[in-house]
């Protein structure tokens, strides 16, 4: 037997496909160690995988665009239960990155039941309920005994929360908090799970103590009987309706009526309200913002993923589609041959190893910094927070785009709902506005770099972070990209460096410049926002950059490194056409250096043609975590797509109720109408 490089061959696949896989030139188990961080943890994706295929009672019992929502709620509940008995057989113990695997496989993108149980509602406990509280509430929940979620999100303010109208009165004669929705606006709206399987939330709400505002803190909150699972006295709760994907969550409502609970609900690891009613503030403001910064920091990986479930399927398909000529002696040609379908794809193939790199950054300060607060250091915080807020706005942002590319590239094929592409891209979007609308985070990022710029500019240099010291540093006059013999990615650094360091540097002095000639600050910071924006992006995609050098310099297998400097290169250059207005409007680099980047933009696609489906295929999705007729392992597209379409629940009569209703009548009075 020939053993390839690419491990997705088997034998009756498409030829088309195996000839794809067959000129991979690296090892697609290894690429799988690189993208998902570590050699054990790709073998057991492998392995959680076949254990799953060979248990039908884990599968999907029909395609998930047939089924309602009901329907769907109830297949994923049943899977749940399964996947909850046999977890200890299939996954290590609390292991966070299997189970995350484990529910792409079993339960899929459009979520479950437990979604926000496992994403928020157990970090919220981990990271802001005191030991006692964990003794009383984190075990019951890890144990699934009750079911939570993380209610903050209103119908009148997601973003602000300094606004939220759900209030937490402290009632010192009884030592509980009265919780209480004013109005309509002030309605829970959004949680994850609240709707209809929650029976606990993690609440936010404004503390008042003594007709003093604390501002928002977070409460554990009962909604609904342990045992008959009816909404308590003095809750109203329900699901928010349909949305445009995500469907299997049931995000609902929830308001309250002078509600009471006792005064240790009060999360408090690092807050206390005695019971006389004093309050002892935490090490930092925003501490309790902690579940938020979980996802933030856990996103990125998992937009990436999103991201590369497309593009397996456009890449695959557009390797077995064959449409059209590009010699007109020769036969129809596969379509990924057309450049145009090259740049459409490889470029988001190299963004997505660049965040898929950025995230695994970033998840290990995210779990640096949760071990340093834990023990009361905070000093980190500020700079988690700024690198996550620019993180998953802009890894959303693309990702977005990317699946949208991925979609069109499947031509009419990629708008049926058999390539699964429209619920990739739905649950994915969804991650430009959860966790913080994307503008309103950049601006967050803003402020840091505001700062930071202030630094630079009172000669303070000194004093910037590592994640802000090229704000500090001199620029070259001009870029050297193409005006060394050996260019390299350190010229292409210096210049994204320059590029950001002189629209921070640029924004910042608009925001003071309009201060100093007397707007106040709020005012200013408005004018400048969209410039501050930008600032932004430029500096997280400078972050991605560096993020992807990093991990091709740490690579030892020579093949690997070979095609991921590949990738590399093709992210660079096609990066630096995307911003060539900021590289230009102060001469950095010139026309002529932009025709260099050009070519080499064009050279990549080519080198990285022979390579496309094994780097899609590294990622190692399951057909059953794809769900996609188009992306199918084997390649078999079109037998299956009309077998699909046969199983379409439409094609269970041959006439359908309607048209014996209204079409046949129609149709018989027009035609007597003729007589
Ligand atoms: C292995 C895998 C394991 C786990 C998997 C985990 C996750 C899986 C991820 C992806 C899975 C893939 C697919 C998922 C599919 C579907 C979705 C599933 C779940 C979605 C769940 C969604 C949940 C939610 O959306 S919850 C609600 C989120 N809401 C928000 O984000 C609100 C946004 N607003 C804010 O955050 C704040 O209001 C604010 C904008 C930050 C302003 O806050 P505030 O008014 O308090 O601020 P001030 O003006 O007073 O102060 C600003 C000041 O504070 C600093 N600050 C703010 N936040 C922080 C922080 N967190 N840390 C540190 N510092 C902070 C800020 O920097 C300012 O400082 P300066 O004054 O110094 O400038
Ligand atoms: C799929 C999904 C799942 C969710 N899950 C949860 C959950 O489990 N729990 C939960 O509590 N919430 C959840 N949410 C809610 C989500 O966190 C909020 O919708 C999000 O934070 C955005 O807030 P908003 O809806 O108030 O948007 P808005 O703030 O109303 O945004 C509307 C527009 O106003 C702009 N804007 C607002 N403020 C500013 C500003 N200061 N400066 C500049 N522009 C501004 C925004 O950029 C945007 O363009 C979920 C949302 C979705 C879509």
């Amino acid at each position: 037997m020939v053993h390839h490089q690419n491990k997705a061959i088997r034998e009756g696949d498409n030829p088309d496909l195996t000839a794809e896989r067959v000129t991979g030139t690296f090892d697609t188990h290894s690429m799988a160690a690189q993208i998902y961080n570590s050699e054990a943890h790709a073998r057991r994706r492998r392995e959680i995988t076949e254990i799953i295929a060979k248990r039908p009672e884990l599968h999907d019992t029909k395609p998930f665009p047939f089924m309602t929502r009901e329907e769907k709620i109830l297949e994923s509940s049943r899977k749940l239960t399964l996947i909850t008995k046999h977890m200890n057989e299939i996954i290590e113990p609390n292991n966070s990155n299997e189970m995350f695997h484990l529910n792409n496989e079993v339960l899929g993108i459009e979520g479950h039941p437990m979604a926000l149980h496992g994403i928020m509602f157990i970090p919220a406990l981990t990271a802001q309920a005191s030991e006692e509280q964990q003794k009383k509430w984190l075990t019951r929940a890890i144990n699934r005994e009750i079911v939570g979620t993380y209610a903050q999100t209103e119908l009148g303010h997601g973003t602000n929360l300094q606004n939220l109208e759900t209030t937490a009165t402290y009632d010192v004669a009884t030592q509980e908090f009265v919780l209480h929705t004013p109005t309509i606006t002030g309605l829970k709206w959004w949680p994850g799970n609240l709707g209809k399987s929650s029976n606990y939330a993690v609440v936010v709400a404004l503390m008042f103590i003594k007709g003093k505002n604390y501002g928002p803190h977070t409460f554990m909150v009962p909604l609904r009987d342990e045992k008959t699972h009816q909404p308590l006295k003095g809750i109203t709760i329900g699901d928010i309706g349909p949305k445009i994907a995500y469907n299997v969550t049931d995000n609902g409502f929830l308001g309250f009526d002078h509600y009471r609970i006792p005064r240790t609900n009060l999360l408090m690891r690092h807050t206390r309200v005695e019971p006389d009613g004093t309050y002892v503030k935490p090490p930092h403001a925003k501490i309790n913002y902690s579940a938020m910064v979980h996802v933030r920091s856990h996103m990125i990986t998992g937009q990436a993923i999103m991201l590369s479930y497309a593009l397996t399927i456009a890449t695959r398909y557009s390797s077995v589609r064959r449409q059209g000529q590009i010699d007109t002696t020769q036969p129809e040609v596969k379509v990924l041959e057309y450049q145009t379908q090259q740049h459409r794809l490889f470029p988001y193939i190299a963004r997505a190893y660049a965040f898929v790199f950025a995230g695994a950054e970033t998840v290990k300060l995210y779990e640096r910094v949760l071990e340093e607060v834990a023990t009361g250091n905070v000093s980190l915080m500020a700079d988690l927070h700024a690198l996550t807020s620019g993180l998953k706005s802009v890894v959303s942002h693309y990702t977005a785009q990317g699946i949208e590319q991925a979609r069109m590239a499947c031509g009419g094929h990629g708008y049926s709902q058999a390539s699964y592409m429209s619920e990739i891209f739905g649950v994915a979007v969804g991650g430009c506005t959860y966790e913080g609308e994307n503008m309103v985070m950049l601006l967050q990022l803003a402020r840091y770099l505001v700062k930071s710029a202030s630094l630079v500019k009172t000669g303070q240099s000194s004093k910037l972070g590592p994640l802000v010291a090229y704000l500090g540093a001199k620029s070259d006059s001009t870029s050297l990209i193409d005006r060394t013999p050996t260019t390299g990615f350190a010229e292409y650094v210096k210049t994204f460096q320059h590029i950001a360091r002189r629209q921070t540097l640029k924004a910042a002095d608009k925001f003071f410049g309009l201060m100093e000639k007397g707007e106040k600050r709020p005012i200013a910071w408005n004018k400048s926002s969209v410039e501050l924006n930008r600032a932004s992006r430029l500096h997280t995609r400078l972050y991605i950059v560096e993020a992807f050098v990093r991990r091709v310099e740490e690579v030892a297998d020579p093949r690997l490194k070979e095609v991921l400097t590949d990738l590399l290169h093709l992210h660079v250059n096609y990066e630096l056409l995307d911003m060539s207005t900021y590289a230009l409007e102060d001469g950095f680099v010139s026309s002529s250096q932009l025709d260099y980047v050009r070519d080499q933009l064009y050279f990549y696609l080519a080198k990285i043609r022979p390579n496309a489906v094994s780097l899609v295929d590294s990622w190692e999705f399951s057909d059953q975590e794809l769900r996609s007729v188009l992306g199918r392992r084997d390649g078999h597209v079109y037998e299956n797509l009309f077998a699909w379409a046969k199983a379409s629940p439409l094609n269970k009569t041959d006439v359908l109720p309607s048209v014996d209703k209204y079409l046949k009548p129609l149709m018989e009075s027009a035609r007597a109408s003729k007589l």
